[in-house]
């Protein structure tokens, strides 16, 4: 008995220490040892693909940059680790990349690492799965991973033979399709208008330019030092310790940006999310194992849900999936 009340000091000191209070003070939350947890969560910084500090980079220098990261961070020797999994979509090499990345950060070869792709959802994926391995036993700790260069992978289905079949099946084409395109549908299907995306893209903006101005990506962010050509071709040497994507913003300037996917359309350059270089870590474990080892909690996983949904919209994925997570997790909206 004496035990399990040191434990659950631990579990309520290790919670409190990062504001978890108020989820835990929800009428359907009930901390168990074998909940799932996160105990390091860190990224490199986002930066534009093809013009970026990224753009030179290899998908295996950033990988390793945040499996360091989330090493350092949490003190746990890479020997600890029982499983890494990454989620990518772009990159065809990637079973390779995040071998070597490992090795690159130090991890050894008694580690295993796999990848796997849900689109824009693989990093959540591989979150999800490293969960799995944890409930099944499998393995104690994992890392959970996701990675992307849009510069040295770029998105689109050119560059490989489809089938001549897809012709009889219109859902088949229309996964083909580029998300700006997708982007159009979803506008044009639920009436969402060019004013009301630019409002949201200025809202993003600002919220975003707010939380870099007072630090509050500090934190998260692996400073990666790397090499970047310039116009010249000429390589020189950078720590990239910002996000690219915030710039400032009004609507006057959102306004004034035409459509790039369809004529009269309203995706732009400005309501669109930028093509980016980037890579995210985090260290899963139980809530147990995390006390034992006197690791915070920084999240709890409480469900998750996958739903398709038509690919020509499928933009809309989140909005189809998040209440069956909630409803699984006994909450409502
Ligand atoms: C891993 C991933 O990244 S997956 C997500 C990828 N996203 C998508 O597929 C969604 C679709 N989006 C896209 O394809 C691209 O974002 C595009 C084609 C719409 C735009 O791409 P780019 O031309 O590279 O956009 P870029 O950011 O350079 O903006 C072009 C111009 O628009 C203008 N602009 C962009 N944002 C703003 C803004 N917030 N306010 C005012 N002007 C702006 C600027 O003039 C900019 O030129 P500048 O950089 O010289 O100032």
């Amino acid at each position: 008995m004496e035990r399990l009340t040191t434990i659950f000091q631990h579990l309520n000191a290790a919670e409190q220490s990062v504001g978890l209070r108020e989820v835990a003070s929800l009428p359907s939350y009930q901390r168990k040892a074998d909940d799932i947890v996160v105990v390091s969560a860190l990224r490199t910084p986002i930066t534009k693909a093809k013009r970026g500090y990224f753009k030179d980079t290899y998908v295996d220098d950033m990988l390793a940059a945040v499996f360091q990261g989330v090493l350092s961070d949490t003190g746990l020797s890479a020997s600890d680790i029982a499983d890494v999994c990454v989620g990518n979509v772009g990159d065809p090499k990637i079973a390779l990349t995040a071998r070597v990345a490992q090795f690159f950060s130090g991890m050894p070869e008694t580690v295993p690492v796999y990848h796997t792709n849900r689109q824009c959802a693989s990093g959540l994926q591989a979150f999800m799965n490293v969960a799995g391995s944890l409930k099944t036993g499998q393995c104690d700790i994992g890392i959970a991973a996701g990675v992307e260069s849009l510069s040295k992978n770029p998105m689109g289905a050119s560059g490989f033979e489809l089938n001549p079949r897809l012709k009889d099946y219109p859902k088949a084409q229309d996964s083909l399709l580029p998300m700006g395109i997708t982007s159009e549908n979803v506008a044009s299907r639920f009436g969402i208008s060019r004013r009301a995306q630019d409002e949201f893209a200025l809202a993003s903006q600002q919220k975003a330019a707010k939380a870099a101005a007072s630090g509050l990506f500090d934190a998260e962010i692996v400073p990666v030092t790397t090499t970047v050509a310039d116009a010249g071709g000429q390589l020189k040497t950078v720590t990239v310790s910002k996000d690219e994507g915030i710039r400032p913003t009004t609507m006057e300037g959102l306004a004034k940006l035409r459509a790039v996917f369809k004529e009269g359309g309203s995706t732009t350059a400005g309501n669109s999310s930028q093509l980016s270089d980037g890579a995210a870590a985090v260290v899963v474990t139980t809530r147990g194992e995390a006390a034992k080892r006197g690791l915070p909690v920084l999240g709890v996983l409480r469900s998750f849900a996958v739903i398709g949904c038509p690919p020509d919209i499928m933009g809309i994925g989140p909005a189809v999936a998040i209440p069956e997570a909630l409803k699984k997790a006994g909450e409502s909206f």
